[in-house]
Parts: C-alpha cells; structure tokens; sequence
C-alpha cells in the first residue's frame, strides 16, 4: 500500500523527468493558483462525503486531497518534512 511519503517521492520524480500524460507536471503547470483551486474544490468534496456518502468515498475524497497539497508542497519546493515540523 502507497504511504504519504511514498506518493511524496514518485511526485517528485515526475516533476523531476516530466513524463508525458502527467497529471501531476500539468497540475504543476498551472501554478500555485490552479493547485489552490484544486485544494479547495477537494477539501469540500471530503466535506461532503464526510456528511453525506460513504467511509469509503470519504476516505477516497481524503486521498485526492492529500495528493493535491503535495503538488502545492511541491511547486512551492517544501517537502513533507517541512510540514512534519509542524506537527
Ligand atoms: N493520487 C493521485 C490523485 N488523486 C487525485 N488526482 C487527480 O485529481 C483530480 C481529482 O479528481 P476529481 O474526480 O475530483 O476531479 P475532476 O473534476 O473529475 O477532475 P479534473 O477534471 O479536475 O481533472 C483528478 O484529475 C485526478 O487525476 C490524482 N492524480 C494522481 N494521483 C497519483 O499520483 C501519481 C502520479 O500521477 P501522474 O502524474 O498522473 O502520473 C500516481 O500514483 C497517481 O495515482
């Protein structure tokens, strides 16, 4: 099973190699702006599902929205450890 950390670093090589039919390098193309509009299009979504569906559309919302603020994380040059600090 795919860790944080896990998803953290094939991120990170694909915005290092730039495959083509990235999600991610195109999500990074368009910027801190386009990223933040996907964060927030996906925390209502966990919210939704959170009153509204089920565990595990929660739980599938919760991923997408994890895996977006690692590309904000990532086009911004932090890195989970950044946040860990945090904690
Ligand atoms: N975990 C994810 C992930 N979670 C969410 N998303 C993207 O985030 C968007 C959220 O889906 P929604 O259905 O909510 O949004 P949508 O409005 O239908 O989609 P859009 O029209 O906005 O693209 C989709 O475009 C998904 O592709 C993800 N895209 C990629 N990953 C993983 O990231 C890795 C790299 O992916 P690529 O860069 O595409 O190779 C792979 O392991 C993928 O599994």
């Amino acid at each position: 099973m795919k860790t944080f950390d896990d998803l953290f670093a094939e991120l990170t090589e694909k915005a290092r190699t730039r495959p083509e039919g990235s999600g991610t390098v195109r999500e990074l193309d368009s910027g801190v702006h386009g990223i933040g509009k996907k964060i927030v299009e996906e925390a209502a979504e966990v919210w939704m599902a959170a009153e509204y569906e089920s565990d595990e559309a929660l739980a599938e919302e919760a991923s997408q929205l994890l895996y977006h603020l690692q590309v904000l994380l990532l086009a911004k040059g932090l890195t989970p450890a950044d946040v860990y600090r945090h904690l």
